[in-house]
């Protein structure tokens, strides 16, 4: 047998709970942005890249999420952001992910719109990937609840994981967790979600319905400039975005596909997958 590789697996060592990371191993450099639960800075685990959220006092509800990490650092899959583990021993408490150099798709796809807009077979490529991602958390009966573009993270060779998958349960934020909200993502919930908050793998396939919009605009913001309330008017009524302009039909129809009212009928992230044109 060819002898094991001598490289640990990249969370070895880290403490009891495994999911509890030792925040004496940590070295914090750079700040990369702000989100929902405050600033988050590139990191050093021992020798590997991480991204560390310092999670903000009073932005999420933080037992609860402890609970779950233990979940999600079970979840593990190449077009995943994997979560390494937590430093819940203090406060703030840090959450420890894996680190990607290009940022957010959202603005990987706005800096390269020139370059990406006609070359149809990366922007597929790069739906395909999301889609794996999700085809994993859908078995999972993992439900992410806030797909987008803005929540993918593109790492070298436009490697695309799909990130933050499951969060917004935990952020304590009535602007984002109410449907009224100025934060809640309107533009990317489905019909059933818009009207009794009824999040399942058929409303995140709604969402990546949105995400190839977005994806094969280069990072357009979809409706435009709308407000809430007109976008809900418009999906109500049934009228679509439209196909974007070097979009391929047999791709525009997989995001009509995922844009079906009742969730039953729309297809599952396995078979949206069987459905794109991937190796
Ligand atoms: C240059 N490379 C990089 O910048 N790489 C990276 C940037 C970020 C990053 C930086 C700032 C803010 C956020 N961010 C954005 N939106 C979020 C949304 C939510 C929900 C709950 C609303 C969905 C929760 C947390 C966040 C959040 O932490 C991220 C992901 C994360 N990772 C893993 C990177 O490799």
């Amino acid at each position: 047998l060819p002898t094991q590789s001598r490289q640990a697996p990249a969370t070895a060592g880290l403490s009891h709970d495994k999911w509890e990371i030792d925040p004496s191993e940590l070295n914090l450099l750079e700040e990369l942005g702000s989100g929902q639960f405050g600033v988050v800075r590139h990191g050093k685990l021992r020798s590997l890249d991480v991204a560390v959220k310092m999670m903000k006092e009073g932005t999420m509800s933080e037992d609860e999420f402890i609970e779950e990490a233990k979940v999600m650092t079970q979840l593990r899959h190449p077009n995943l952001v994997q979560l390494y583990g937590v430093c819940s021993r203090h406060r703030p408490i840090y959450i420890v992910t894996e680190y990607l150099l290009n940022g957010s798709l959202l603005h990987y796809l706005r800096a390269n719109d020139k370059s990406l807009l006609n070359n149809t077979d990366i922007l597929i490529d790069m739906c395909v990937q999301v889609c794996n991602g999700m085809v994993y958390l859908e078995r999972q009966k993992f439900i992410h609840r806030d797909l987008a573009a803005r929540n993918c993270l593109v790492g070298i060779q436009n490697e695309i994981k799909v990130g933050d998958f499951g969060l917004a349960r935990y952020v304590v934020d009535d602007e984002y967790t109410g449907s009224g909200g100025a934060k809640f993502p309107i533009k990317w919930a489905a019909p059933e979600v818009l009207n009794f908050m009824r999040f399942s793998s058929k409303s995140d396939v709604w969402a990546y319905g949105v995400l190839m919009w977005e994806v094969f605009n280069c990072g357009k913001m979809p409706y435009g400039r709308m407000k809430n309330a007109e976008v809900v008017d418009m999906v109500q009524s049934g009228r679509l975005l439209e196909k974007p302009r070097y979009c391929p039909d047999e791709i525009y129809n997989v995001m009509r596909q995922c844009w079906i009212h009742p969730a039953e009928q729309r297809p599952s992230f396995s078979e949206i997958l069987r459905s794109l044109p991937h190796e």
